[in-house]
């Protein structure tokens, strides 16, 4: 844990490399590199041996999908399903409000003009499971892809040395609408899905979180696809002035850090009294998590808490961090809340856990992390839609829109663009 208070001497150089930028390590840049130009030159046989590699499974290019009897197979608990229905619940009701409708208007010469909103055909869901079976993400990527009424969705999660999938995380799958599961990981899976193979069938977007390998494929792939946004390794950002209670703050810390170790939090307060606490708890609380391993890699080279000056300095190093999730908990919430501009969400107040966020909200838990949140929102509903402009005109908007077209004409060079307008009212 790096604590740091506004009279320590590197506090200044500190927060200053807090304000970053959302950039892939020499490295990682190289690997994911090699990693799509094998799937690109190589395809199926490149997934097989990544598959090898990485997940220490062997498979064929038979056996890339879960079939259609392993999903008719699948078994879960009772209150799994329940709890997957209340999740997806939400989520779709939660998706729909997000949805774009077309909407038209007459412009000024009288033509009308509008947009019209279409699910995308194919979308690919990257769904994570090097560390756990993110039965959650499937929900909260795939069950947008289902509100908005995309027909085909391919799901890529990586799949256990045994060549099987989690069966909850299948179900999950099976509910949130998802027509194909590919059983890959990683860069080669992002580069499957965006390039396509013999057996894998390119889609047109792609959508999910991942892990640093997963985000950088994304982020290279970019143009080949579109993509949603860089969601990366889980971060929370907590700012509290005194009336924070130092249990929630401490739980909610380690909630974060259990996603694994390359996760980042930080937690930000005015109150010296406060930071002493919140340690306390969090040490406390570790000793019954079973995450141990993970956390306390987070908490070796992942965590920051800083006491800072005031709340203003709070939310100004906050605003530069750009975390994915923002904890805020003061006592003038009305104040604070708008100044808050580059989190992917917040959660506001002493009773707002980020894993209710997590699991049930209803809106999306897949959001920009890395500092990516500056450029980038969560996902919506209507990153699901392709967007078209549609225009229409009669006799009677051509005529009056002429004389400007005309003067563009002139301008640009363009005489054939003047013509076609002009041969309309002749
Ligand atoms: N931002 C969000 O919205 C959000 C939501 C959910 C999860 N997440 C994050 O997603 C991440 C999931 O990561 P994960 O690792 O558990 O699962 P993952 O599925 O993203 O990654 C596992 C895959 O990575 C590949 N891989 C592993 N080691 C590699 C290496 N050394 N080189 C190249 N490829 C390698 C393997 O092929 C493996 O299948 C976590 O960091 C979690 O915080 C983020
Ligand atoms: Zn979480």
């Amino acid at each position: 844990m790096k604590i740091l208070g506004y009279r320590d001497a590197d506090y200044e150089s500190f927060v200053k490399r807090l304000n970053r930028r959302a950039l892939p390590t020499h490295d990682v840049r190289d690997l994911v590199a090699d990693i799509i130009a094998e799937v690109a030159g190589q395809g199926d046989k490149a997934l097989v041996a990544y598959a090898k590699r990485f997940d220490n499974v062997e498979l064929n290019a038979k056996k890339l999908f879960i079939t259609p009897e392993e999903l008719a197979d699948v078994k879960v608990a009772p209150s799994t399903k329940k709890a997957v229905a209340a999740s997806l619940k939400n989520i779709i009701a939660f998706a729909k409000g997000g949805l774009r409708k077309d909407w038209s208007m007459i412009n000024a010469e009288g033509a009308r003009v509008g947009e019209r909103f279409q699910p995308f055909d194919r979308v690919g869901v990257y769904v994570p499971g090097g560390k756990a079976p993110l039965v959650s993400t499937a929900l909260m990527t795939a069950g947008f892809a289902k509100a908005a009424g995309v027909p085909e969705i391919i799901a890529a999660t990586p799949c256990g040395p045994d060549g099987k999938v989690n069966p909850e995380l299948l179900y999950a799958l099976k509910a949130a609408g998802v027509t194909e599961i590919l059983k890959i990981g990683g860069a080669q899976a992002i580069a499957a899905l965006a390039l396509g193979t013999k057996t894998v069938k390119p889609v047109d977007r792609l959508f999910g979180p991942g892990n640093r390998f997963v985000v950088e494929a994304k982020r290279q792939l970019f143009g080949a696809v579109s993509i949603d946004l860089l969601p990366g390794p889980s971060e929370v950002l907590i700012i509290s002035d005194k009336t924070g209670n130092p249990d929630y703050i401490a739980a909610d810390l380690l909630a974060q850090a259990e996603h694994g170790g390359d996760s980042v939090i930080g937690f930000i307060t005015d109150s010296k009294a406060l930071i002493g606490k919140v340690v306390k708890a969090v040490e406390k609380q570790l000793l019954t998590l079973n995450r141990a391993k993970y956390i306390k890699e987070v908490l070796k080279q992942g965590t920051f808490i800083l006491n800072v000056r005031n709340m203003a300095e709070a939310v100004e190093i906050s605003n530069a961090f750009a975390s994915e999730h923002v904890s805020l908990i003061c006592a003038d919430e009305k104040k604070w809340l708008p100044q808050i501009r580059t989190a992917g969400a917040i959660y506001l107040g002493n009773n707002s856990p980020v894993a209710v966020g997590d699991f049930l909200a209803g809106p999306s838990h897949t959001l920009p992390t890395g500092g990516s949140g500056r450029s980038f929102s969560g996902l919506r509903a209507d990153q699901f839609q392709r967007r078209t402009s549609i225009v229409k005109l009669d006799k009677k908007s051509v005529r009056k829109s002429l004389e400007v077209v005309q003067e563009f004409a002139r301008i640009e060079g363009l005489d054939a663009h003047g013509r076609s307008t002009a041969i309309r009212v002749e």
